[in-house]
């Protein structure tokens, strides 16, 4: 607020002298010419800058509405905290004594909150460990908090490339998404914040490793592990759908697994194939879509020699193997996953999620995604010519209903299954007998092997390219640190009520079960056990907790922040 109030008085000055300086009369000339033209353009000029100082000034305001209704929010949630755990006590078989533990407890979790808000968080509150994953614009790391020795993956973006790319609208929607989702399918956000050079999101770790290193390591899944994976995936995109966001890039890179074997979907918003720099002739598709209907001429090697023997389904395997980490690492990504009316930038709603769950479920079983081809853009023209590609290899013996599944979610957008909502897929044979309330407390497909929180035997090997960095972001004051460009990340921090609870003590539940005295419940386990009715209706209270606003030490307007339509267009739906 106070630097609110000090950058607009800093303002002031700065309005008035433009102003003083615009109406200085021109200096006379005989003919009035020179002096017409020349206080046409101070006029002009006046009004270059006050539509300059009128952007300035609606952001600050913005920032100062948004930093009231911050706190106000705050304060809500906090008596909504206390409000609930009071009742789940008035509830459980705990004595008075207990119960005035408990709440003291809350107080102090919302004391220590508060001074966590407060605080500036930085790459300097967490000790940087081994990188488990890099993406196109930057890396995933595990890292330790050094005030709490809490295990964390640090996920790092550039900001100069993100801009670049065009890519902070994306950025931020995967921020506000993990912030507000509520969802044991979705990776769990505990913080974000900037430096002057990057982003960074502090995520739960989870070190079961990602679904592409699972499908390397295992070549295909029966029907039944298969099974397991795609109907945790469609849990987590319903809950995503729920909150009306498009993934658009599910792929199974982003596909996490926890320390039980159970999934969550992480990575959202950096849409690169939708960069269509990164596709250079992605124009092309629009032509081959709609003009080939013949295999051949769809730029695939593969079918454009017909006299070329096809590769059985281990030869085609063995290649997309041998390519796959090279693709995912790759600036350009893979696109073998992207649904046709994505590629076309048609318009496209949520159905899209669903053709690359479609995807992922036939390389689970196959071995390698359905439009497999040697170069990138030969695979987006496969896609966007589906039809005459979509073929199931013979040898991969697939069950006449998940081949079923597959054809109605590798189709058109108009008769893709899942149009109406997740409980179309849900109610497809091929998930009969699928528990799917159970899904979460079954035992997973397969159990990763994790041997303590810091073990990362489940992710490549990354190496360093220079010794972790620990650059200060602390330093003198936040505003100095900001460079004109971070206008396009203001209110990118955030932070978690949950990053000061402890996840590891026994919940109210079980104290009911046991009936003897375990060890005291948590806040956390009380609300974790709490009855979905006791919740708030979107029932992600905890998770929706404000944003630290921040705003920068200049706020010039930049070509980079504004929505795509097509973005827009995707969000609106
Ligand atoms: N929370 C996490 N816990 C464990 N591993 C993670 C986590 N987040 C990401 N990873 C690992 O890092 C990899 C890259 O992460 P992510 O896809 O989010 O990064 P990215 O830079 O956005 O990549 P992309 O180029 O796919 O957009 C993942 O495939 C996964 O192996």
């Amino acid at each position: 607020m106070d630097s609110a109030r000090s950058w607009l008085q800093k303002l002031q000055p700065r309005d008035k002298d433009r102003e003083r300086g615009a109406k200085t009369p021109a200096p006379a000339s005989p003919n009035g010419g020179a002096g017409n033209s020349a206080r046409m353009a101070a006029a002009a000029g006046e009004e270059a800058l006050s539509s300059a100082t009128k952007q300035k000034v609606a952001a600050a305001k913005q920032y100062i509405e948004n930093h009231y209704k911050s706190q106000m929010k705050s304060l809500q949630e906090r008596k909504e905290r206390r409000w609930m755990l009071e009742r789940k006590l008035a509830d459980a078989d705990v004595s008075e004594e207990e119960q005035n533990n408990i709440l003291k407890d809350l107080e102090k979790k919302e004391t220590e909150y508060m001074r966590l808000r407060r605080h500036k968080m930085g790459v300097d509150d967490f000790e940087l460990l081994t990188i488990i994953g890099r993406g196109a614009f930057g890396e995933v790391r595990l890292c330790r908090e050094k005030a709490t020795s809490n295990v964390y993956a640090m996920k790092k973006l550039k900001k100069s490339e993100m801009l670049r790319r065009g890519q902070v609208e994306h950025v931020r929607a995967e921020r506000d998404l993990l912030a507000e989702v509520d969802s044991p399918y979705i990776v769990k956000l505990y913080c974000s914040f900037q430096d002057d050079e990057f982003l960074y999101l502090i995520m739960e770790y989870l070190p079961g490793g990602d679904m592409m290193t699972l499908l390397m390591r295992k070549d295909t899944l029966t029907e039944d592990e298969s099974k397991f994976y795609v109907a945790e995936t469609i849990l987590a995109i319903e809950s995503i759908h729920k909150r009306i966001y498009i993934h658009r890039d599910i792929k199974p890179d982003n596909l996490l697994l926890d320390r039980s074997g159970h999934l969550k979907l992480s990575d959202f918003g950096l849409c690169k194939p939708l960069d269509s720099s990164c596709f250079p002739n992605l124009s092309d598709l629009d032509y081959a879509a709609g003009k080939s209907t013949n295999p051949s001429s769809d730029g695939d090697k593969q079918s454009s020699n017909s006299t070329a023997p096809r590769r059985t389904q281990q030869e085609q395997l063995l290649h997309w193997q041998k390519n796959r980490r090279m693709l995912a690492y790759s600036t350009v990504g893979t696109p073998d996953y992207i649904a046709p009316e994505v590629l076309l930038k048609k318009g496209y709603g949520m159905e899209c999620d669903w053709w690359s769950l479609g995807a992922i479920m036939f390389e689970m079983l196959v071995g390698y995604p359905p439009f497999y081809s040697e170069d990138p853009m030969s695979t987006c023209r496969k896609i966007v010519n589906w039809r005459s590609h979509l073929k199931f290899p013979e040898e991969a013996s697939l069950s006449l209903e998940a081949k079923d599944l597959i054809s109605k979610l590798l189709c058109n957008v108009d008769q893709r299954i899942g149009t109406k909502g997740a409980h179309e897929i849900k109610a497809h044979p091929w998930f009969a007998g699928v528990e799917w309330e159970k899904l979460y407390q079954m035992e997973a497909a397969f159990i990763p092997e994790v041997n303590d929180e810091l073990d990362t035997q489940n992710f490549e090997k990354f190496e360093e390219t220079a010794p972790p960095m620990q650059t200060s972001s602390k330093a003198g004051p936040w505003r100095k640190m900001l460079s004109s460009k971070d206008v396009n990340f203001v209110g990118y921090t955030y932070k978690n009520f949950e990053i000061v609870n402890d996840p590891e003590l026994p919940g109210i539940a079980e104290l009911k079960k046991t009936n003897n005295k375990p060890k005291r419940p948590t806040i956390k386990s009380l609300f974790e056990t709490a009855d979905s009715e006791d919740q708030p209706s979107d029932g992600s209270f905890l998770n929706l907790l404000p944003t630290q606003l921040e705003l920068p030490e200049s706020l010039e307007p930049s070509p980079h922040s504004s929505i795509s339509s097509e973005d827009s267009q995707a969000r609106n739906r």
